[in-house]
């Protein structure tokens, strides 16, 4: 791999007697935004955990920034360095925007590090880069789906991370909060690794795709190399008709719903 923040080589999962994910290799160049799809069960998920480690990777690499992040960096190294936004708004009771976004900081001095000025500096940025200046004092499990959302990924961005993870971190939100959350974390600038569900979503936001089936990389490359017609119908088992966005030229896909699909035929 290059000098890319993070670079998956030959990447495989193990979960009891079934291998869910199955030499994966991809690349996240700095400051991009990169995609994983597929159907439900197609290994998403399963290789995002093994990036941050919360599942073994039975087989393969992953460099983080160089140096090998399964073996060669210790828990709390990872921690500092990749963070993770996944789908579920926590349930998180009695913290504050405030204390939950401070938590972001725990990896770079410990739970009972000294909390510093530039700790508390980087919770005021991160607290207002989401919008929620001024919200710090009020109840996390008190906010909105989307709220939480913004309050994890401030979480996530006080990591300071090299890379950030999403794990579809879009589901339950309404469509005005989706388009704000991808648009957010774009503009960001950071090395992004997302799986996302909605094809178009990943379409509009993302530099660079792949897309999994049964656990394997079947097609990478950009939107437009990606999402084909012939590549949906095959692991989606669904017809897509592509067009170009009409603001921003990218693809969109329109989907047959079955019944027009048996008129087709
Ligand atoms: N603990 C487990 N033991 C065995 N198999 C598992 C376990 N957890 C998940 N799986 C299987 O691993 C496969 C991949 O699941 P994973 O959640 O990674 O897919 P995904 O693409 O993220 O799916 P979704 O889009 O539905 O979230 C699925 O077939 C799932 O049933």
């Amino acid at each position: 791999m290059t000098g890319s923040p993070l670079g998956l080589t030959g990447v495989g999962v193990r979960l009891g007697v079934s291998r869910v994910v199955r030499d994966v290799t991809l690349d996240c160049p700095a400051g991009s935004f990169v995609g994983l799809l597929g159907p439900n069960g197609s290994g998403k998920s399963s290789l995002l955990r093994a990036v941050y480690r919360a599942l073994p990777a039975d087989t393969g690499t992953v460099l983080l920034d160089g140096r090998d992040l399964l073996r060669d960096l210790s828990a709390r190294e990872a921690a500092q360095r990749v963070a993770v936004l996944a789908q579920e708004p926590g349930h998180e009771v009695g913290f504050t925007v405030a204390e939950m976004v401070a938590a972001g900081r725990t990896p770079h001095h410990g739970a009972w590090g000294r909390w510093s000025g530039d700790d508390r500096t980087i919770v005021e940025r991160t607290i207002a880069t989401v919008g929620l200046s001024g919200h710090g004092h009020r109840r996390f499990d008190a906010l909105s789906g989307g709220e939480k959302q913004r309050v994890l990924l401030a979480r996530a961005l006080a990591q300071q991370p090299s890379v950030l993870i999403l794990d579809e971190p879009t589901n339950h939100l309404d469509i005005g909060t989706q388009l704000a959350l991808l648009a957010l974390v774009r503009g960001l600038g950071v090395t992004v690794l997302a799986a996302l569900h909605d094809l178009n979503l990943a379409a509009a936001y993302c530099d660079r795709l792949h897309l999994l089936h049964h656990g394997e990389t079947v097609a990478g490359g950009t939107p437009g190399e990606v999402l084909t017609p012939a590549a949906i119908a095959r692991v989606f088992g669904v017809t897509a008709h592509r067009i170009a966005h009409p603001e921003t030229g990218r693809p969109h896909l329109i989907f047959s719903h079955p019944s027009s699909r048996e008129d087709l035929s």
